[in-house]
């Protein structure tokens, strides 16, 4: 069942983005990126993401990729993380059919595209199968394309990166087959029939295998159908099936230490530091429509992205904004930055501040606004544009009660514009700044009570 438009629509970002790639991984990506541009097709990519477990070790009635990490279900978060790679054209989720509506509702609140949902298995190979299966192209109205490469990640792993995804596909490209690999935190040992000890295993020479996971889909789709009954039942590894089924040996590619898989309790908690702290690395650059020819926004972008994982400038008027701004507020980025350049009005951030009351964003978790005027002193007087922006206090007071935290940031410029924004970027990158700013509203947060008054 296709929900978001099918395989090839492409992301919702022009073009291919790098984003989140550093040194080799971006020249790798670039290169298999440019095989589409250079007229040769590059690999078509699809992901299948089993989510049709019950969380049985999490303790709790919900599934465990349905519980909400700051209000939203934790599925949202790996289905956003793949969204984010534009090579991947389409993700199929493998979900129970009691579980279908609410992946339907997820889907739609978040905007997710790009995904098809099929049915679970009993089994966690078994709903892999069943993904791969609709990949196949021999379901009937399927419009999902059967891909070259096909990566296979638990949609309980959010903290999945671009660069670790396309590692283990262009190794899959290589080998038919490779997997993420992280090294063992505790030795594993091996019981004898009697509950002793019989041998520990050397832990260096061992590793945990982890996910992502990619293949050549042929490899893969022919493991799972010549797989046997008792595999499908008991195996918890996809790479050892393409090695028995396919004698395929699949590339260990090392992966992050944040590709851990949600399990128990301690691993919501966890997820949900990890989000925030990533929550307060992500800002947004809004720009006005007459934005000046030196392009602030994109001065502002280039230097953040240096000091911040995920930085979007997203330029013209706020109401033709409106789209990309529901898109980011959806991506749940809760720190804003409006750029004003030679004005003191700040219709701009009001519109802004109006988009964030809508969404109901600020429910979930403090919002920084920041409203920034650059005013070359020598064309403004002083005096009439502090009076003007000094109405900004009584207006942040108003968002406050919305969890909306407003700053008003005057820079006066004697000199060139590219000069000034050298010298204030400090004031937006500081991380300390962002992150105690998020530390400051987080203490200063009205109890939900008063908040939801
Ligand atoms: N029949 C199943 C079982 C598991 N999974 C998925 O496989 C991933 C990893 O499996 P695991 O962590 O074991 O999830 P659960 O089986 O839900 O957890 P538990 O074993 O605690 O019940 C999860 O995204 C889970 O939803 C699946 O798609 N179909
Ligand atoms: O074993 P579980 O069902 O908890 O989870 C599946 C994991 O085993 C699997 O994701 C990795 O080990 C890689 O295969």
């Amino acid at each position: 069942m296709e929900l978001g438009p099918p395989g090839g629509a492409g992301p919702a970002e022009p073009g291919p983005r790098l984003r989140g790639l550093r040194g080799d991984d971006r020249a790798a990506s670039a290169a298999w990126l440019s095989e589409a541009s250079a007229g040769r097709r590059a690999p078509s990519v699809a992901a299948v993401l089993p989510a049709g477990g019950s969380g049985e070790r999490m303790g709790v009635p919900t599934p465990k990729q349905f519980c909400p990490v700051l209000e939203r279900p934790l599925i949202s978060y790996t289905l956003q993380a793949l969204e984010r790679v534009c090579w991947i054209k389409d993700i199929v989720v493998a979900v129970t059919g009691e579980n279908m509506e609410v992946m339907k509702g997820i889907v739609q609140r978040y905007q997710h595209k790009r995904i098809s949902l099929v049915e679970a298995g009993v089994t966690r190979h078994r709903s892999i199968f069943n993904g791969l299966k609709a990949l196949a192209e021999d379901q009937p109205n399927s419009k999902l394309c059967r891909p070259e490469v096909v990566i296979i990640h638990d949609a309980v792993r959010p903290f999945v990166e671009e660069d670790v995804l396309l590692k283990v596909a262009i190794a899959a490209k290589e080998h038919g087959a490779a997997g993420a690999i992280r090294p063992l935190v505790s030795t594993v040992i091996s019981p004898s029939a009697d509950g002793c000890l019989d041998h520990s295993l050397e832990r260096t020479s061992h590793r945990a295998s982890e996910m992502p996971q990619a293949f050549l889909f042929d490899v893969i789709y022919e493991a799972y159908q010549q797989c046997s009954d008792y595999d499908l039942e008991f195996g918890t590894e996809c790479l050892q099936l393409a090695l028995k089924y396919c004698h395929t040996k699949a590339k260990l590619v090392e992966g992050s230490p944040d590709l851990w898989k949600v399990t128990y309790k301690r691993d919501l908690y966890a997820a949900e530091s990890i989000i925030k702290e990533r929550i307060s690395q992500q800002i947004c650059i809004l720009m006005d429509a007459k934005e000046d020819e030196e392009h602030v926004g994109r001065c502002l972008e280039e230097m953040l992205k240096k000091e911040l994982n995920h930085v979007k400038v997203t330029s013209g008027a706020l109401c033709h904004a409106g789209r990309d701004l529901q898109q980011i507020i959806l991506e749940q980025c809760y720190n804003f930055v409006c750029v004003n350049v030679m004005t003191s009005d700040f219709e701009e951030t009001r519109k802004l501040l109006n988009a964030l009351e809508e969404s109901n964003l600020s429910i979930l978790y403090p919002v920084v606004v920041i409203s920034v005027h650059f005013l070359d002193y020598k064309l403004v007087p002083f005096g009439q544009k502090m009076e003007h922006l000094m109405q900004i206090k009584e207006f942040a007071k108003e968002v406050k009660k919305r969890n909306i935290l407003l700053c008003g940031l005057l820079i006066y410029y004697p000199q060139k514009l590219w000069e000034t924004l050298l010298t204030n970027i400090r004031i937006f990158t500081g991380w300390g700044h962002w992150k105690g700013l998020h530390q400051l509203v987080e203490l200063q947060k009205p109890s939900p009570g008063e908040l939801r008054g």
